[in-house]
């Protein structure tokens, strides 16, 4: 049996969420794939760590917190370590960002990153910061370094976007993606034409844990800038920022403009769009108005879609329905068997 060791930066919903699928497939790794998988060291903010050289009890590290909300000191695995710290001296073999998102500088998890790998560890983020800001540098990072970095989650969760593009649309050129991306702008958008009050509305998205420790990452069209760069850096290889997006959230958008937009047969979206002219990739993110019973209007809730246009395969659409935190959670899990995977 082989083992592969992970350190864990971040243990909200994302964390929390990864290592419940950790620990109920960790028995179905070891008997199909020989590989036991452990948790050595985990990070938070403000809520303690925890560090064990041969493994933690995830299931107690994650009872602490959601019945504490803190890792308790009696925890014989107990920490004051940071995470720059469990990264620079831990013992690992994979490095797991899911730190909150900082849209405008993409740190300090793309720092941590950087310096996981260049201890030959392999990496994989949910966090989308630095797949937004620092993807070529990364990437080439990894490359030198000889170590593999996987970021699935970063866009639509667990939905096999950039894995989709590198096991199966091999030398498909993308000339094109457009999709609704964020979540948050999607349900708030939906609820608030229920009649509900904005304040409610976010607070119950809060509760279902997918919007942003700061909504308004979200409301102004953040998280989507991030996400719509991210993708066109990794399937355009576009090689550009979010700031470089042309971006309006929905902050402005009233409860008169969705009535009106309803009278009309219409609905709105916070629609992400990049696309190739003159050779360059331009984006964009922006309320747009979609008819009625069309397949975007028909994205509701906490569901998105991507539609990728290729040279090979013509346009791709994709859907992930209604999806909570178990999707997020198996985004990381499917990077980290991937990581397994490829070992060498
Ligand atoms: N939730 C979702 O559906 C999805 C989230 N993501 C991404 O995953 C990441 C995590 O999201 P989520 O779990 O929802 O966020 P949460 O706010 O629920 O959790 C963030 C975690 O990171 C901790 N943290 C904050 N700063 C640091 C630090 N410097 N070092 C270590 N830990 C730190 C927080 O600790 P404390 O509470 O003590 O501050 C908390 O444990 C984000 O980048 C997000 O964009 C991606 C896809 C979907
Ligand atoms: N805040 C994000 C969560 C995942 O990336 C969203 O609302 O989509």
């Amino acid at each position: 049996m082989r083992t592969l060791k992970l350190a864990l930066l971040g243990f909200g919903n994302a964390g929390r969420a990864f290592a419940k699928i950790l620990e109920d497939k960790r028995p179905a790794i070891r008997e199909t794939m020989g590989w036991d998988i452990l948790v050595t060291g985990i990070t938070t903010g403000s809520r303690g760590s925890l560090y064990a050289a041969e493994g933690l009890d995830l299931q107690k590290a994650w009872s602490e917190l959601e019945e504490k909300g803190h890792f308790e000191q009696s925890n014989r695995a107990y920490s004051t370590m940071t995470s720059l710290e469990l990264v620079e001296t831990g013992e690992y073999d994979v490095i797991v960002e899911m730190t909150p998102l900082n849209i405008f500088t993409g740190e300090p998890a793309s720092e941590h990153l950087r310096k996981a790998m260049e201890r030959k560890k392999h990496a994989v983020t949910a966090n989308k910061g630095p797949i937004a800001w620092h993807y070529k540098e990364l990437k080439a990072l990894a490359e030198k370094q000889g170590v593999q970095f996987y970021y699935e989650t970063t866009v639509m969760d667990g939905t096999p976007i950039f894995n989709l593009k590198d096991e199966t649309l091999r030398f498909c050129q993308v000339t094109e993606v457009s999709g609704i991306l964020n979540t948050t702008t999607n349900f708030v958008l939906e609820e608030l034409a229920k009649g509900k009050a904005y304040e409610d509305v976010l607070q119950e998205g809060k509760k279902l844990g997918f919007v942003e420790a700061d909504p308004s990452m979200d409301i102004e069209g953040w998280d989507a800038a991030a996400k719509v760069t991210a993708l066109l850096n990794v399937l355009m290889e576009a090689d550009i920022t979010p700031d470089q997006v042309e971006r309006t959230g929905i902050e402005h958008i009233t409860i008169e403009d969705i009535k009106a937009a309803e009278e009309n047969g219409k609905v709105i979206k916070l629609l992400c769009q990049g696309t190739l002219e003159a050779g360059q990739v331009k984006a964009s993110v922006q309320p747009t108005l979609v008819e009625k019973g069309s397949l975007l209007a028909a994205v509701e809730g906490t569901s998105s879609v991507v539609q990728i246009t290729t040279d090979l395969m013509g346009k791709l659409t994709i859907i992930e329905h209604d999806p909570d935190l178990v999707q997020t959670g198996y985004g990381v899990f499917s990077d980290v068997l991937r990581v397994v995977k490829n070992f060498v």
